[in-house]
């Protein structure tokens, strides 16, 4: 039987122009939408451009000034705005629940109401937060002393000062690069707050953490493990360490995705935890906040009870989400603005070679001379890889692959390795993390997936595998979704590896936390230990939804970190994937070096294109 296909008319707007080109099927719908419920064809197509910033993860539509223009809309007059308060369908800012209309106007903004009412009452709740929040008391310096054992110095000093600020606080943000000691003072924040809280409460806090995604969440509560490892070694038995429940306190913190932590009810929406049902939780820390859209936040500023703690953890530099909003940007810049003690930024990378660290600086600050000078002080740790066209990346993959052949056979990832030969498992997946290339752009001639496809087929004609052949040893995978049964997140990584019997299987390092994965669910069996780590292998035809790792995107590698990372923009200047949080995301994944495979001219739009989305919380909180 044949189906009789659905089409769409997208007529002109009447009295208007036609849907710009730029507009999504969505944008015209919502033009199409206000035109046919009464609304006048400057609001449809003004709610049309409201639609598509909000696409590109703006919380509302700048009607004038520079910004206005940068999706292509005409900026609207002071007439155009005089006209939009007269229509019904618009609600004026302030009154009350915005009056049930779909679209609030709050000049120089415009809302769909969603994202209206989402900012307003995050805002709220960050007001009322800040204000219920105590005045760090007497700062216990001893306490302080003994959690860092000591240390003092001007790197430690802002660490400390979270630690020594955190008391008291309903809400507070920890922000900086990688590496720069977040988990090392959310780890001591922690313990600074069970010791108050439980002095004034009579009873140990609960505590939990969460993040936006699986993978996140596993690796704080690693983290943390591995820090609270280091502090227990640390810990002189000369000195009184009486922190011990406090840091048994701090690790049995349970860990989880955010939709988790809130009780998502799945496919029939909304949680579990809301206002009339607060998690419960006195203390609740969130990383990678900078991945947090303004929905999730209000749901789950939404889902706290009043007294809890909520600390924001991440990096404000980074890409912002992928759905709307950039809040923690937005709640640093206005927190910075004021010099606010609930905010406190981390700068000195522990980890980075130092020399990469001012080139990560400049990037940060998008300061093109600082940027050139610092990459050209980093002398072999940096190289540029001027990038015109497809030639001259085909030469850039063919060096990296032989890099990546080399390292994999170096790491015994090429040779037969034991089923049970946990240490050799370990030793090859380890060498993921020495070399990775970075794609601003998934898909295209620039894209990773090409990038990975034409690094597979070098390596499968260097160690001599079939062209057609999926499965080869040394072949690395990303995982794509979210494998809870298999204890596997998006953005795994794990390696093919040829066992003894000649069979090949895909192995994962994973975290077990008393026997269970993160989220409590149960590991696949056929796991195995070693020293605390753990690897496990699926067959290929078991594995979850995956694709080639040899190339991910810089998205995807949110997070990670790398010995050596390559990072590949796309030579048109124009490209509107060119931004400074792209940049500076990618090269900040480099501990020990980096490559720039990139067009001079497209380089120097991403350092001076910063990604501000459009919205009204700095304001608001302010
Ligand atoms: N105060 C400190 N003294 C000594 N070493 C430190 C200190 N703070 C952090 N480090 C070291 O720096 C490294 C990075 O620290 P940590 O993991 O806490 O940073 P991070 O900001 O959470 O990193 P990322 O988010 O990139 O994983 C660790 O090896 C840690 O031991």
């Amino acid at each position: 039987m044949n189906t009789p296909a659905r089409s769409y008319h997208f007529r002109r707007l009447a009295g208007d122009v036609a849907p710009p080109d730029a507009w999504r099927m969505l944008d015209a719908t919502v033009a199409r939408w206000v035109l046919a419920h009464g609304g006048s064809p400057l609001l449809a197509r003004i709610a049309g451009w409201a639609s598509h910033a909000e696409g590109h993860g703006d919380s509302a539509l700048l009607l004038n000034g520079e910004a206005a223009a940068r999706h292509g809309m005409r900026a609207c007059s002071e007439e155009d705005i005089a006209a939009l308060r007269a229509e019904p369908m618009v609600a004026l800012a302030g009154d009350g629940d915005a009056g049930g209309t779909p679209f609030v106007l709050d000049p120089p903004h415009f809302y769909l109401r969603r994202n209206y009412l989402h900012e307003t009452a995050v805002a709220r709740h960050v007001r009322q937060r800040r204000a219920a929040s105590l005045a760090a008391g007497e700062v216990d310096l001893a306490a302080i002393d003994a959690l860092f054992h000591g240390d003092s110095d001007e790197r430690v000093r802002p660490q400390r000062q979270a630690v020594a600020q955190v008391p008291g606080k309903r809400l507070f943000v920890l922000t900086g690069g990688p590496g720069t000691g977040k988990t090392t003072t959310v780890l001591r924040m922690l313990m600074m707050l069970i010791r108050e809280r439980t002095a004034r409460m009579q009873a140990a806090p609960v505590i939990r953490i969460g993040a936006p995604t699986g993978k996140a969440a596993q690796r704080l509560s690693e983290s943390l493990r591995d820090g609270a490892a280091r502090m227990r070694a640390r810990a002189h038995p000369a000195h009184d360490f009486d922190w011990q429940a406090q840091l048994d306190g701090a690790l049995a913190a349970e860990a989880s995705t955010l939709h988790r932590l809130l009780g998502s009810r799945g496919r029939h929406g909304g949680f579990v935890h809301h206002a009339d049902n607060p998690i419960p939780a006195d203390i609740v820390i969130v990383d990678e906040a900078s991945m947090v859209d303004l929905a999730m936040l209000r749901n789950l500023l939404d889902a706290l009870r009043e007294d809890a703690a909520l600390i924001l953890v991440g990096d404000a530099d980074q890409l912002t989400s992928v759905g709307t909003g950039s809040v923690l940007l937005d709640l640093v810049g206005a927190m910075e603005a004021e010099h606010a003690p609930d905010l406190v930024r981390l700068s000195h990378s522990f980890r980075a070679d130092q020399s990469l660290v001012p080139i990560n600086e400049a990037i940060r600050r998008g300061d093109a001379a600082a940027f050139a000078a610092a990459w050209r002080d980093a002398g072999d740790k940096a190289i540029r890889r001027p990038l015109a066209d497809a030639q001259d990346l085909a030469r850039a993959l063919a060096r990296w692959s032989n890099a990546v052949a080399a390292m994999l056979q170096e790491a015994g990832a090429l040779d037969v390795v034991a089923k049970t030969d946990q240490r050799g498992v370990l030793a090859a997946l380890d060498a993921l993390r020495q070399r990775q290339l970075l794609c601003a752009l998934r898909e295209g001639e620039f894209g990773a997936a090409t990038a990975n496809a034409i690094i597979e087929r070098r390596l499968k004609g260097r160690l001599g595998v079939a062209p057609d052949d999926e499965w080869y040893p040394g072949r690395a995978v990303m995982i794509t979704r979210n494998d809870y049964t298999a204890g596997l997140f998006n953005g795994d990584v794990g390696l093919c590896l040829r066992d003894e019997n000649g069979n090949l299987a895909i192995w994962f390092e994973v975290t077990v936390q008393g026997g269970a994965a993160i989220d409590g669910e149960t590991l696949a069996t056929g796991a195995a230990h070693h020293a605390g780590r753990r690897a496990v292998a699926f067959s290929p035809a078991g594995l979850p939804e995956h694709q080639g790792a040899f190339a991910v995107t810089i998205h995807k590698s949110q997070g990670s970190e790398y010995n050596h990372a390559a990072v590949l923009l796309p030579p048109d200047p124009q490209h509107r994937i060119l931004s400074r949080q792209l940049l500076y995301t990618g090269v900040s994944r480099a501990r020990q070096g980096v490559e720039l495979w990139a067009a001079d001219a497209a380089c120097d739009t991403a350092l001076a294109t910063p990604v501000r989305r459009a919205s009204g919380l700095a304001a608001r909180i302010a």
